[in-house]
C-alpha cells in the first residue's frame, strides 16, 4: 500500500499556481527524492505534505487516511530542514527529546530512553549532555535528524537537510542517512536541487519542473533513459546535439549540424530531426582520423584522476571526461567515438 499519495495536488500562491496537479504514490519505506531547479515547487510540495501549506485542490493521504485538512501535528510525520533550528539554551538530549515533550509521547523514562537510542542512531551518545553552540555543523545536523527520528514517524520529510555542510561532511552525512533509512525503514522524502545527491541516494527521484512531474524512476533508469532534453541537461550528465537521424539500407545514422555523422543502434526507434545526447564519460577521444568524427580541444580542466575536456564539434561545445594517460592539448583536432548502444535520442528541443 502507498504510505504517501498524493492526488491532483494543486497550489497556487494568490493568482500563481506553483504547483499544477501533482500526483505520486510512494509506497511504505521507499527513498524518494524531488528533484528540481530552484522554484519549480519541491519545498511547497514537502510542506504540503507536512501540513505545513494548505493545497488549492486535491488531496494527500497517509496510511490510507486523508489527511489533507488536518494539522501537522495530527499526521504521523517528521520533517528536517535546511536550517536544523536547534534550541540554543536546551541541551542536545533535551532537543531531541522536544518534539515527545510537545506530543506528550510516552513517560519522562520512555521519552529518555526513545531519546538515547536516537542519538546512538546518529552517534552522538557521547555527547547528549552539550549545548548545541558546543557542537560543529556536522553534530548539529545529527543531532537535527534524531529529532526528527525519535518519535518514528511512519514518513520523514527532509528539506535539503545536507545543504549547509562542506563537501566532505556532506559525504559522511549521505552514507549515513541511507545506513540509517536501512535500519529504520522510514519512508522519506528528500527535497534537493543537486542531481548527483539525488542519484546516489533514492530508490526513486521525482524531476519536477515548472510544478509539473517531468519524469520519475530510480536512478539508473532517469540517468541512461532521461525522457527529454531537460532531464539530460538537469542531470548535468549529458551533451545535447542537435541532428538528424535517418536510415541507409541497413545502418541508422545521426547527421550533425556540419554534416558529421554518427553511427546510431540499430534499436534505435526515432527518424528525423532529433536530439542526441551523450554522457560525458561515455565520448572516447583519439587521436584526429581514429573516430567516428573530429573536434577541436577548447579546454583542459584537470580533475586529478581524470581530465574533463572542452571539445568544439558541429558547432557547439560537448563536455568530455576522459583518463589522464593521454593528454590532448589545447587547440588540437581530435577523434571523438561513441558507443551507438550509448547514444540517446530524444524528441528535438
Ligand atoms: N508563501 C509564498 N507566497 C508566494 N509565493 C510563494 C510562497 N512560497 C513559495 N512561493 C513561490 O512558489 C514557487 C515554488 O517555490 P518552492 O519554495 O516550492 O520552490 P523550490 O523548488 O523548493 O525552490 P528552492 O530550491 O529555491 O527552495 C516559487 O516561485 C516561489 O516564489
Amino acid at each position: 500500500m502507498a504510505d504517501v499519495r498524493l492526488t491532483q495536488i494543486k497550489k497556487a500562491f494568490g493568482k500563481v499556481e506553483v504547483l499544477h496537479g501533482i500526483t505520486l504514490d510512494i509506497p511504505s519505506g521507499e527513498f524518494i527524492s524531488l528533484l528540481g531547479a530552484s522554484g519549480c515547487g519541491k519545498t511547497t510540495l514537502l510542506r504540503i505534505v507536512a501540513g505545513l501549506e494548505g493545497v488549492t485542490s486535491g488531496t494527500v493521504e497517509l496510511a490510507g487516511r486523508d489527511v489533507t485538512a488536518l494539522p501537522p501535528e495530527k499526521r504521523d510525520i517528521a520533517m528536517m530542514f535546511q536550517s536544523y533550528a536547534l534550541l540554543p539554551h536546551l541541551s542536545v538530549s533535551e532537543n531531541v527529546r522536544f518534539p515527545l515533550r510537545m506530543r506528550r509521547i510516552g513517560s519522562r523514562e520512555e521519552q529518555a530512553e526513545k531519546v538515547r537510542d536516537a542519538l546512538e542512531t546518529v552517534q552522538l551518545g557521547h555527547l547528549a549532555d552539550r549545548k548545541p553552540t558546543q557542537l560543529s555543523g556536522g553534530q548539529q545536523q545529527r543531532v537535527a535528524l534524531a529529532r526528527a527520528i525519535v518519535s518514528r514517524p511512519s514518513v520523514l520529510l527532509l528539506d535539503e537537510p545536507l545543504s549547509n555542510l562542506d563537501a566532505r561532511l556532506r559525504e559522511d552525512m549521505q552514507v549515513e542517512l541511507i545506513e540509517i533509512h536501512k535500519r529504520l525503514g522510514l519512508t522519506t522524502i528528500f527535497v534537493t536541487h543537486d542531481q548527483e545527491e539525488a542519484l546516489s541516494l533514492s530508490d526513486r527521484i521525482v524531476l519536477l519542473n515548472g510544478g509539473n512531474v517531468e519524469q520519475q524512476g530510480a536512478p539508473s533508469e532517469i540517468y541512461t533513459n532521461p525522457a527529454s532534453g531537460y532531464v539530460s541537461n538537469f542531470l548535468g550528465a549529458a551533451n545535447l546535439l542537435p541532428a538528424v537521424i535517418s536510415e541507409t539500407g541497413d545502418t541508422l545514422s545521426a547527421r550533425l549540424e556540419d554534416g558529421q555523422s554518427l553511427p546510431l543502434s540499430s534499436d534505435e526507434s526515432r527518424r528525423g530531426a532529433a536530439t542526441l545526447a551523450l554522457r560525458q564519460e561515455d565520448v572516447i577521444l583519439c587521436p584526429e582520423g581514429e573516430g567516428q568524427i573530429v573536434g577541436e580541444i577548447g579546454t583542459r580542466i584537470y580533475l586529478g584522476a581524470r581530465n574533463r575536456y572542452v571539445v568544439h564539434v558541429a558547432g557547439t561545445e560537448i563536455r568530455v571526461l576522459a583518463g589522464t594517460e593521454t593528454v590532448f592539448e589545447d587547440g588540437s583536432r581530435v577523434g571523438l567515438t561513441v558507443d551507438p548502444a550509448r547514444i540517446r535520442a530524444l524528441p528535438q528541443s
